[in-house]
């Protein structure tokens, strides 16, 4: 019975299919969502990861609409969100965005919420908001620079990826570690369990 159940994970980002490996889950599916991601007016860090991960899951949902081999699927989403106090920092596309994020980041502490937004077989929707604080040393404008030209800023929130050199900024975190890097893997562990999908099955295949 277990073993025919499937998990779609409705995302094009490789961190979130390493960490579900990480905890043993290789999804059946995966299926990138390209939404507008741009936040509404005023709109609290939390409410966008809450509101980006249903939109994910949901266009999903309506993506494999008329493919029964998916009807009584799991389909899982996440969307991460950086933040200092209520400004939202953009997942830059050009240098200087990242470059403005590293500046603003630079001796502070931030926010991390990731929204989770799981789809149950009988369609029910499951939600949970996860957050993590970090603080980054004081960052020189040579650490900022070679920083820059790594490269590992392009497709992340905040222009950082806490689990490749940033990793080395972080003077303090309190909270998921995973969830910085996309998916808090306690939370989203334990939601699929409470749905009733069998994870431990999933180890006990090895
Ligand atoms: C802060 C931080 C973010 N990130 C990544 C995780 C996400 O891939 C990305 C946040 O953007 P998201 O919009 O949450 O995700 P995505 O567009 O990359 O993927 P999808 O919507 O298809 O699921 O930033 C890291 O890898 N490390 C970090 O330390």
């Amino acid at each position: 019975m277990t073993v025919t159940q499937k998990l779609i994970l409705a995302s094009g980002s490789p961190r979130r299919v390493e960490l579900l490996a990480q905890a043993g889950i290789e999804p059946a599916r995966l299926l990138p969502m390209d939404l507008d991601e741009t936040p509404k007016r005023a709109e609290h860090p939390r409410s966008l990861a809450r509101r980006l991960s249903a939109e994910k899951a949901k266009a999903a949902l309506a993506a494999i609409k008329g493919e029964p081999a998916w009807d009584g699927s799991y389909i899982l989403a996440a969307d991460t969100v950086v933040c200092v106090g209520r400004r939202i920092l953009p997942k830059p596309e050009l240098i200087g965005e990242a470059s403005s994020a590293l500046h603003l980041l630079s001796g502070r502490s931030h926010r991390v919420y990731t929204g989770i937004c799981l789809v149950t077989p009988d369609r029910t929707i499951r939600q949970k908001v996860v957050d993590t604080k970090v603080r980054f040393k004081r960052l020189s404008g040579y650490d900022i620079e070679s920083y820059l030209a790594s490269g590992q800023w392009r497709g992340k929130a905040g222009g950082y990826g806490i689990q490749g050199i940033a990793g080395s900024f972080v003077v303090k975190l309190v909270g998921s570690y995973t969830n910085v890097v996309g998916l808090p893997l306690y939370e989203t562990v334990n939601l699929l369990i409470g749905e009733g999908y069998d994870v431990h099955a999933r180890w006990l295949e090895g």
